[in-house]
């Protein structure tokens, strides 16, 4: 049996008018989804979901990269997949790109062909497509390379730093499932209505991404902190934001972080805040009053990578 983990991922700056051809920054981060595959009879069984049936709509991305992989590769059409996941599922984490990555980097490699990353990245994203129906590529990338991404228009570009040193990276999970989709849409009929004015305000974010570059690039975090917060009233202003989102960007913010802001589609999902390292346990007992789930994340530069460990179901 081989084993394969891939991380989770974080939207920094830039979602929704990314889908309107504005950059954004994206960040692998130190969750993981872990797929363990053997040869046998074909069967998937996640340890968070149970058996999944192969011929179920859940199975649909796993048996689109098992095809592609006999197909291109010359490996089998069967095998034993064993998922097992610590990225929250539905939240903007990239969880399904996490899962079909580490799917198929196990898989190449119990198959025993030489690959490449690149090879992994694309054989996933078909997995995606299978989810998402059209996604941006963003979370397949950052999981299989790892590491800090600008991307526009569907090209991407590894932005060889990191978030400053003492600095801390704070995730909270709403626990609101959101049908991104649907965000999307009420996003850009927004835009559309507001015209002019709409242009100008994706003008704007896209302008703040190119400056959250400098910050990070110069290590300033109290400059990528206040930019975080006019990201997230831009969001506001497009309707993107709920309620919760608002409420624990105040409360990050009141405890201490320098910034804060929705990340994903929005309406639920995650919130992330940016705090030195000092000040992160204040902010996370606060968050632990609200009941949600709290995560101090690392980025991640690896990507994806085998692992010794084994999932038995
Ligand atoms: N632990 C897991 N086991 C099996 N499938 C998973 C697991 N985590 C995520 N997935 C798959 O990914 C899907 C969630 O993907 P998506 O809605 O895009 O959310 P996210 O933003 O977390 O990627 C789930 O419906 C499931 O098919
Ligand atoms: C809202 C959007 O910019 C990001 C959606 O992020 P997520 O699915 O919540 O990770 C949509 C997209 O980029 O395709």
């Amino acid at each position: 049996m081989t084993c394969s983990i891939a991380p989770g991922k974080v939207i920094l700056f830039g979602e929704h008018f990314v889908v309107e051809g504005y950059p954004a920054i994206g960040l692998a981060v130190g969750l993981y989804a872990r797929t363990c595959v053997e040869e046998g009879d074909l069967k998937i069984y996640s340890r968070q979901l149970g058996p999944i049936d192969p011929s179920s709509k859940e199975a649909k991305p796993y048996m689109r990269i098992i095809e592609e992989a006999s197909i291109r590769y010359g490996c089998r059409d069967r095998y034993r997949i064993y998922i097992d996941s610590e990225i929250p599922v539905g939240a903007g984490m990239g969880s399904s790109a996490a899962v079909n990555v580490s799917l198929a980097h196990s898989l190449l490699e119990t198959c025993g062909v030489e690959f490449t990353k690149e090879d992994v990245s694309r054989i996933a994203y078909l997995g995606e497509i299978m989810v998402h129906g059209k996604p941006s590529g963003v979370d397949n990338t950052l999981s299989t390379y790892g590491g800090l991404v600008y991307y526009r228009q569907g090209l991407f570009k590894r932005l060889n730093t990191s978030l400053p040193e003492n600095t801390a990276l704070i995730v909270a999970d709403t626990g609101v499932k959101r049908d991104t989709g649907l965000v999307v849409r009420e996003v850009l009929e927004r835009y559309r209505r507001l015209g002019g004015l709409g242009k100008v305000i994706y003008e704007v974010a896209g302008r703040l991404v190119e400056e959250a570059v400098v910050a990070i690039e110069k290590g300033d975090v109290s400059r990528l902190g206040e930019l975080m917060i006019v990201n997230h009233g831009l969001l506001f202003a497009m309707g993107a934001s709920a309620w919760i989102n608002d409420y624990l960007v105040h409360k990050m913010i009141n405890n201490g972080a320098q910034g804060a802001k929705l990340s994903g589609a929005g309406r639920g999902g995650i919130v992330i805040g940016i705090a030195r390292l000092e000040n992160t346990g204040k902010i996370m007992e606060a968050l632990k009053t609200e009941k949600v789930n709290v995560y101090l994340v690392k980025p991640d530069h690896e990507g994806v990578r085998s692992i010794n460990t084994r999932i038995s179901p």
